[in-house]
């Protein structure tokens, strides 16, 4: 069912994380987020990354996008070193981040890259109806709904057709109804365009319902305790044995005692999460 944290392949395929580590300096005392991470990514999967509040999953989402430098280690795409920001990762945003003045139509053509002469507004055309906006071309964000922004978000990180697609918890600030919806939506796009999809969600259910892999990290410093298959049949079902069994499994690793490896401080009261049972907590969401 579940394989130990991943060995990194040799310039193999895919997005491969390889010993990487990550440190802040804190007041001029540096402070490791993350240690130790390895994984492989593999063309086309959708990999899902949970953990506790903290424990560097964004920090790690920026570092695959070229926004933060590892402290040592490398992450490479197709055995090319990521080293900056490049047209070969997209990114969505809890918050939307489009241009106010700008309408549907013109926040995806900002997005796409400027060596594009000819045919531009057909690919922006294709994106919006890609994302299911026909009809919005000319609204600006302020008319459109949370669910509809994070749909522009969507199509302007993928009008450059990316190899990888990183979501940082893009339905975080989206009501439950609307944030099922654009699961499927999510779903639908990436069987279209067959694009490596990385999730970052603190949504145990949502991490089920979308991966094929999930990773959960550990806390301070943030390191890959566990990395599960989620071997159940799409469309998936949350009412499902299998998915239910999964869940359990997720809860326990997220909040199992950081092991001695994983320095507990102060701040993070593991007694108070642990106490939390399933039960008490059924939208199995991470705070
Ligand atoms: N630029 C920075 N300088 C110093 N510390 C930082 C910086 N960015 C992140 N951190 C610290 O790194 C740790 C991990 O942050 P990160 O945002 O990656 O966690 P997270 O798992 O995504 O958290 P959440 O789930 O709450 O969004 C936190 O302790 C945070 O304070």
């Amino acid at each position: 069912m579940s394989s130990a944290t991943d060995q990194s392949l040799s310039g193999g395929n895919g997005l491969v994380i390889d010993h990487c580590f990550k440190s802040f300096s804190v007041n001029k005392q540096d402070v490791t987020v993350l240690r130790d991470i390895n994984l492989t990514i593999h063309p086309g999967e959708f990999f899902c990354i949970i953990g506790g509040s903290g424990c560097g999953k964004s920090t790690l989402l920026k570092m695959i996008a070229g926004l933060e430098a590892s402290t040592s280690g490398s992450i490479s795409i197709d055995g090319r070193p990521i080293t900056k920001p490049g047209l070969d990762r997209g990114m969505v945003f809890q918050e939307h981040r489009l241009l106010p003045w700008l309408t549907v139509q013109q926040n995806i053509d900002f997005g796409l890259r400027e060596s594009v002469k000819l045919g531009r507004a057909e690919i922006v055309q294709e994106h919006i109806e890609l994302v299911g906006l026909h009809g919005f071309e000319n609204a600006y964000p302020g008319q459109l709904s949370g669910g509809m922004a994070q749909r522009v978000g969507l199509a302007r990180a993928l009008v450059n057709r990316p190899e990888v697609l990183l979501l940082d918890e893009p339905l975080g600030a989206l009501d439950a109804l609307t944030r099922e919806k654009m699961q499927n939506e999510i779903l639908r796009i990436w069987e279209v365009e067959k694009t490596t999809m990385i999730l970052v969600t603190h949504d145990i259910d949502e991490a089920i319902y979308l991966a094929d892999r999930i990773a959960v990290l550990g806390s301070k410093p943030g390191v890959v305790r566990h990395v599960y298959d989620v071997d159940l049949p799409r469309t998936r079902s949350r009412g499902d044995a299998g998915f239910d069994t999964l869940r359990h499994k997720l809860w326990d690793a997220i909040f199992q005692p950081s092991s001695p490896v994983e320095s507990v401080s102060p701040a993070a009261n593991t007694t108070a999460r642990t106490s939390e049972s399933p039960a008490a907590k059924p939208q199995y969401s991470i705070q």
